[in-house]
């Protein structure tokens, strides 16, 4: 099975070029190939394949050639992936399934058709406008932390740390505990500090992120947009532009009326063969 290994800022994904959705491709299959000590490693699954191919991709054929078909590290789907939409887009360039056009590069995903927009070693994402829909609240070591929640295509918390408490004292080794009556399917908790000012943006907030089916990652594109819409809210803005750190790096969220660009690096680090027979069982 052939594969390539990718990242963007960290969040670092298995890539599988599967035009024709030919591939049994299984919960436990994805599991293993994550595996970091058996198998490939990476916080989810990238499954490269012809929106018309696919069950949950035909809808979208007409606007996207490849449909993102994301899984977790877990072997659960998500809706969307921020990060790996952009190393998403790096491989359909890298190998000559997209070209790399001038204007906008449709990808179609469970959550919609978002379009990429390469600019060298960058790559951004137009997605949904993140919609703040609740109050909720994280619960961890004993302390709780309110927050927003926020829809991405796929769900998230993001929860302000208190004055005095920081970011690198918080243990994500498990998941923060949240209310199931406000996220039943599971939600991605951001932890946010506020950064000092970075010059052309309306804020800079650092973040550390507990990703469902994934545990603690290096960085969430959704997350990061997430966590940007709340920052702007908080400065009493609807639109603009927020950086955000991660402890992967650096990504550059710009919310505007209708849709939320996400900006960072897309990295592919590997290509090679797995055989499957030898992934734990
Ligand atoms: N890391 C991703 C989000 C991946 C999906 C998430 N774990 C979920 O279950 O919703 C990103 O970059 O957006």
């Amino acid at each position: 099975m052939e594969f390539t290994k990718g990242h963007g800022t960290g969040n670092d994904f298995v890539i599988l070029p599967d035009p024709d959705n030919a591939l049994d491709l299984t919960p436990r299959l994805v599991a293993a190939l994550c595996d970091r000590r058996r198998g490939i490693g990476g916080d989810g699954v990238l499954r490269v394949v012809r929106a018309a191919k696919h069950p949950e991709g035909t809808a979208l054929a007409g606007e996207a050639e490849w449909f993102m078909d994301y899984w977790n590290a877990d072997g659960s789907f998500a809706e969307m992936c921020g990060n790996g939409a952009r190393v998403f887009v790096r491989y359909l360039l890298a190998t000559g399934l997209a070209a790399p056009a001038g204007e906008t590069l449709p990808v179609a995903t469970r959550a919609g058709v978002v379009r990429a927009l390469v600019e060298g070693e960058t790559i951004a994402v137009e997605m949904r406008r993140p919609r703040m829909y609740a109050t909720a609240a994280a619960t961890l070591g004993g302390l709780t932390i309110p927050g927003t929640a926020v829809d991405v295509g796929n769900p998230h918390l993001v929860c302000a740390l208190p004055a005095g408490l920081e970011l690198a004292a918080l243990d994500l080794t498990r998941a923060p505990d949240v209310d199931p009556a406000i996220f039943p399917a599971g939600v991605n908790v951001e932890f946010t500090a506020p950064a000092d000012p970075v010059e052309g943006s309306a804020g800079h907030v650092l973040m550390r992120v507990h990703e469902r089916g994934s545990a603690e990652t290096l960085s969430c594109g959704t997350g990061a947009c997430a966590v940007g819409a709340v920052a702007l809210r908080d400065a009493g803005q609807d639109t603009g532009t927020v950086t955000v750190d991660v402890p992967g790096g650096r990504l550059k969220v710009t919310v505007t009326d209708d849709s939320c660009w996400l900006s960072g690096p897309a990295v592919l680090v590997a290509t090679g063969t797995v055989n499957p027979t030898a992934l734990p069982a």
